[in-house]
């Protein structure tokens, strides 16, 4: 069982930490965690502390750094994608003591990206990698480096954020749902409390999991191109053409007299405006609501759930101030459909920020609303961080680490 620091800790930046009367017995552990997506590779450097064999583990802290752009994107050169892992893993060993180097685990997870990837290739990438973990200091516990199921992507991801949410221990425990959208996949996970929801759905999108000593059976499932960045190219039609050298795909979603390139997953897009055709909010729904029309379970309970939203729902909503960047907010649903309106409908005047910006909101309006069913006021909880630590897969991802090396139980 994990827990929080408690706050009658606060006395404990006024000691040097080998004074300090709290830490006279107290153990630290540490756990490195790579998160290897489809845009970017993220280290998080839990700390955790015990300060009592009968007590439970605290999560002390978490130092994260990312660089861009993922692995996948290193698809014909593994060694070169390897070495950004080595970068980010020098800095584990100034944020982890010498001492506790060889017993500290890391471990890293791929996600849509490599998903996405032929399979020889992802396998290199990620071969590399592990040479890269046999040479740090640390401990490289079996199947160190791999892909990760989806299904474990949201399951890991719900618990961290009803972890950080204090609704995993104690009593009163009214679970969040959690809505995570990537570059490449989305995630969609909650806690069903009607026996409707559980005979109704499909046994694959229903997952039980063992963790504090409970067992959660979640509704949970990762829509495998879905993610924003997957859903430009599918709103673009480049995923059914075979040669997309040369071709220029259009949309009603960008700037009339755009043209560019975009390079995703290791592959060159030239994309450009509606030279001649319609632009504007109208259009651009119709394109984005193809992508997702039909292709989503439904599930009803999702209108009685809370639902924190995190990724690339939080980035936009930043980028067009629909939330402050530091502090988040709750949003309706019909908020994105509204930014989407007013965004598309003016392209030009948005456009210096991202091209995509009318597309993506556009999407998210789309996905949220069509693709899962969600009603227009449907409150949504945009978080990045909770308690200064970030709203993502990997601390859940650590704790299961931890539990599995007997560390913690
Ligand atoms: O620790 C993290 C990791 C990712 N993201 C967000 O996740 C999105 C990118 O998704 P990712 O590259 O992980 O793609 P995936 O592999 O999940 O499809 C972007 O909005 C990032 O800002 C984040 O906010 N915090
Ligand atoms: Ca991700």
């Amino acid at each position: 069982i994990f827990s929080h620091t408690s706050p009658e800790m606060w006395f404990q930046g006024l000691f040097p930490p080998s004074v300090c009367p709290a830490n006279a017995n107290v153990d630290t552990f540490y756990g490195i965690m790579f998160d290897a997506g489809s845009t970017g590779t993220r280290i998080h450097i839990y700390t955790f502390v015990q300060r009592s064999p009968d007590q439970p583990l605290e999560l002390e802290g978490e130092i994260f750094e990312s660089v861009k752009p993922g692995l996948s994107a290193y698809v014909d050169q593994p060694e070169k994608g390897a070495e950004t892992v080595r970068g980010l893993l020098e800095m584990a060993e100034d944020a982890v003591p010498p001492s506790h180097w060889k017993k500290t685990p890391v471990v890293l997870k791929a996600t849509a990206g490599l998903r996405l990837l032929a399979e020889q290739k992802a396998q290199a990438l990620l071969s590399e990698v592990r040479e890269v973990f046999e040479e740090s200091p640390f401990l490289v516990p079996d199947n160190s480096v791999s892909i990760m199921d989806g299904t474990y992507e949201g399951i890991l991801a719900w618990i961290t954020v009803n972890f950080l949410t204090g609704q995993l221990y104690g009593q009163n425990q009214q679970t969040f749902g959690i809505l995570d959208l990537g570059g490449a996949s989305t995630q969609i996970t909650f806690l069903p409390h009607s026996k409707e929801t559980l005979e109704q759905t499909p046994v694959d999108f229903l997952a039980s999991f063992e963790m504090f000593n409970n067992t959660y059976k979640l509704y949970t499932h990762s829509y495998l191109g879905f993610g924003l960045k997957a859903a430009r190219l599918a709103a673009l039609g480049a995923l059914e053409k075979e040669a997309t050298d040369g071709h220029m795909f259009r949309s009603s979603c960008l700037p009339k007299q755009l043209e560019a390139e975009w390079h995703f997953g290791g592959v060159k897009y030239q994309y450009g405006g509606n030279r001649e055709g319609e632009t504007g909010f109208e259009p651009c729904y119709s394109e984005v609501l193809k992508v997702v029309q039909g292709k989503l379970h439904q599930p009803n309970e999702i209108h009685r759930r809370s639902f924190y939203a995190f990724s690339y729902y939080y980035d936009r909503a930043v980028d067009t101030d629909l939330i402050d960047y530091e502090k988040g907010g709750v949003l309706e649903v019909r908020d994105f459909e509204r930014k989407a309106k007013e965004v598309c409908n003016n392209v030009d005047s948005y456009s210096s920020a991202s091209p995509f910006l009318c597309m993506d909101l556009s999407y998210i309006a789309a996905l949220l609303k069509e693709g899962f069913g969600f009603g227009d006021s449907t409150l949504l909880q945009l978080t990045k961080k909770v308690n200064n630590i970030e709203t993502s897969w990997t601390l859940g991802a650590t704790f299961h680490l931890l539990q599995l090396l007997g560390v913690s139980h």
